[in-house]
């Protein structure tokens, strides 16, 4: 079984819209990951944001690490903050449309891009909400937007973009980390832009396998909470960057965007006729009833609010 890889160009012709659902779908369930191609947002765009989050990223650390992110998912992450230990640096760009240039503690150099940043991700949403009709397609439920009507690009803030650096260094930071520990994403559906590859996934058969990283592709993966309102015929699948996987002295740059329904969607298994088994993600159970905030905000502290440990001296990182 290869790695999905599925060409979603005739998305929007009604005459191929539902064997590129039925696809999708497929990969959904078995994978829980694809590559699509032939989608609709410009390489040209996706090179810009890659070039803004470099420059930023570049920025000395005791300058982005005043502008830490916010309780709307605005701001700055460093390095060894997930987890307390892993290496890797975020920007993120959450809460509802319009808001990042109204962040009053956002970083200035975000301030003249939040127009372009804000389109960006607009760009992805779209493409969310079409992968979203194409699961109620192939799941033949009654509405094909049922999916999408949760996720209006303006009635929740539970949609980020966020930039991602891994940071080359001279020597591997003796934090006991990793650059990314496995995780399953909390919300529906991930997309993930790569500029070099390194990031791992368990595969159908168990096995972790190097993600691929073809030129103009964009990763797709669900989350917890679209494979729970599925009754699990949708698959959300652990993934992880380790640095056997990416080494300390390369340097790897991403940016995901993360789309979610609205805070206040009730989450409830839809598959008619099926019992499903007991939910258990990122540490925790999952029960009917949960709330996309309160899932969302139960795996965010699991991964991202540990207690931080000791300090320990940090290699310097190296410019690439
Ligand atoms: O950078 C990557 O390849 C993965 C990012 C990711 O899994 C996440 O941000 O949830
Ligand atoms: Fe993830």
């Amino acid at each position: 079984m290869s790695f999905p890889l599925i060409d979603v160009s005739k998305i929007d012709s009604p005459d191929d819209q539902l064997a590129i659902a039925k696809k999708v779908t497929e990969a959904c369930q078995q994978w829980g990951f694809l590559l699509i191609k032939g989608h609709q947002i410009p390489p040209s765009e996706i090179e810009e944001m890659f070039s803004l989050g470099k420059a930023f990223f570049s920025l000395p650390e005791e300058q982005k690490s005043q502008y830490p992110i916010n309780e709307d998912e605005i701001g700055y992450m460093g390095s060894f903050k997930d987890r307390g230990k892993d290496d890797k640096m975020s920007m993120w760009f959450g809460g509802l449309p319009g808001a990042i240039k109204n962040t009053p503690g956002l970083h200035p150099f975000w301030y003249e891009q939040a127009e372009k940043v804000e389109a960006f991700k607009h760009k992805c949403h779209s493409l969310v909400v079409k992968m979203l009709v194409c699961f109620a397609l192939a799941m033949e439920l009654p509405d094909k937007d049922f999916f999408a009507n949760a996720h209006l690009e303006n009635a929740g803030k539970g949609n980020s973009l966020r930039m991602l650096m891994y940071p080359a260094r001279g020597e591997q930071p003796q934090t006991g980390g990793s650059r990314m520990a496995q995780h399953t994403d909390s919300g529906s559906v991930t997309l993930l832009f790569q500029k070099q590859a390194g990031l791992e996934v368990l595969s159908p058969n168990g096995d972790w396998i190097k993600a691929p990283c073809i030129e103009d592709c964009i990763l797709v993966n669900l989350g917890d909470a679209l494979s729970f309102w599925s009754g699990t015929h949708l698959k959300a699948t652990l993934h992880r960057v380790t640095f056997d996987g990416l080494p300390h002295d390369q340097e790897r740059q991403t940016m995901a965007y993360f789309g979610s329904a609205h805070p206040d969607t009730v989450l409830q298994p839809i598959m008619a006729g099926k019992t499903m088994g007991k939910y258990h993600s990122n540490g925790f159970d999952i029960e009917p009833g949960i709330t996309v905030g309160q899932l969302n905000a139960m795996i965010m502290k699991s991964i991202y609010k540990a207690p931080e440990p000791a300090p320990v001296p940090l290699p310097a990182q190296i410019f690439v």
